[in-house]
């Protein structure tokens, strides 16, 4: 995992948020035969981004710390995901688990994540908690995780705006990586904006990219 510190500028953090102003709807999530639907395990809000030289700006820099060989085509539309107090997103893994997901046809599955933070007012919870990854010792850190988290529940990402992080989801084999579990954890007050940015395997149709 790598960890982003100025990901994004604050005028990058506003103009996403007044682009995507009222296009929220109830997050959907793939059960485990494929089928999308909304789930207590995720209570957010969502939306998919629409390309303008400023979004294009932030995929070409994902695309860019991914190396020089990452086709355009392999970026899904960035996606926001909005939480309110009492909202979260349960463990889960970024990589489909359901092979017909994953099928090169759609992009294959997903390669690696980056979750940034777009915007976060007055919040208290919320980190992204990863069970099965090690934390780190030196105490800079914690500027950055929860150090108050115990030892035995792996590492939490705050809330830091304009921050994110970047793993890979697959292993070299392509099978998806169990270490990557993860969740978005309850905002207990205030509220949390929060971006995914997914790398496919492969190239998605212009239907689901949308036009660049
Ligand atoms: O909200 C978070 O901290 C993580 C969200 C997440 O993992 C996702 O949307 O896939
Ligand atoms: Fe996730």
């Amino acid at each position: 995992m790598i960890y982003l510190d100025g990901f994004l500028t604050s005028e990058e953090q506003a103009h996403l948020q007044s682009i995507t102003k009222d296009t929220f709807s109830r997050s959907a999530v793939a059960d485990n035969t494929g089928i999308q639907g909304q789930r207590q395990t995720r209570t957010s809000q969502s939306t998919s981004v629409v390309r303008d030289d400023i979004v294009r700006c932030i995929e070409e820099r994902a695309l860019l710390f991914q190396g020089f060989d990452t086709p355009r085509a392999n970026l899904e539309p960035l996606q926001l995901v909005k939480y309110g107090k009492g909202e979260r997103y349960h463990f889960h893994t970024d990589w489909f688990t359901n092979a017909a997901h994953a099928s090169s046809a759609i992009g294959g599955n997903r390669q690696s994540s980056f979750f940034a933070y777009v915007s976060a007012e007055n919040i208290t919870g919320g980190g992204t908690n990863f069970p099965m990854v090690t934390p780190p010792h030196d105490a800079r850190w914690c500027a950055f995780i929860d150090c108050d988290e115990p030892w035995e529940n792996g590492v939490t990402f705050r809330p830091v705006v304009g921050n994110a992080v970047f793993w890979s989801n697959l292993l070299d084999d392509g099978t998806g990586d169990q270490r990557t579990l993860h969740a978005g954890l309850p905002v207990t007050s205030g509220s949390k904006l929060g971006m995914n940015i997914w790398t496919r395997q492969g190239p998605l149709s212009e239907d689901i990219r949308g036009k660049d």
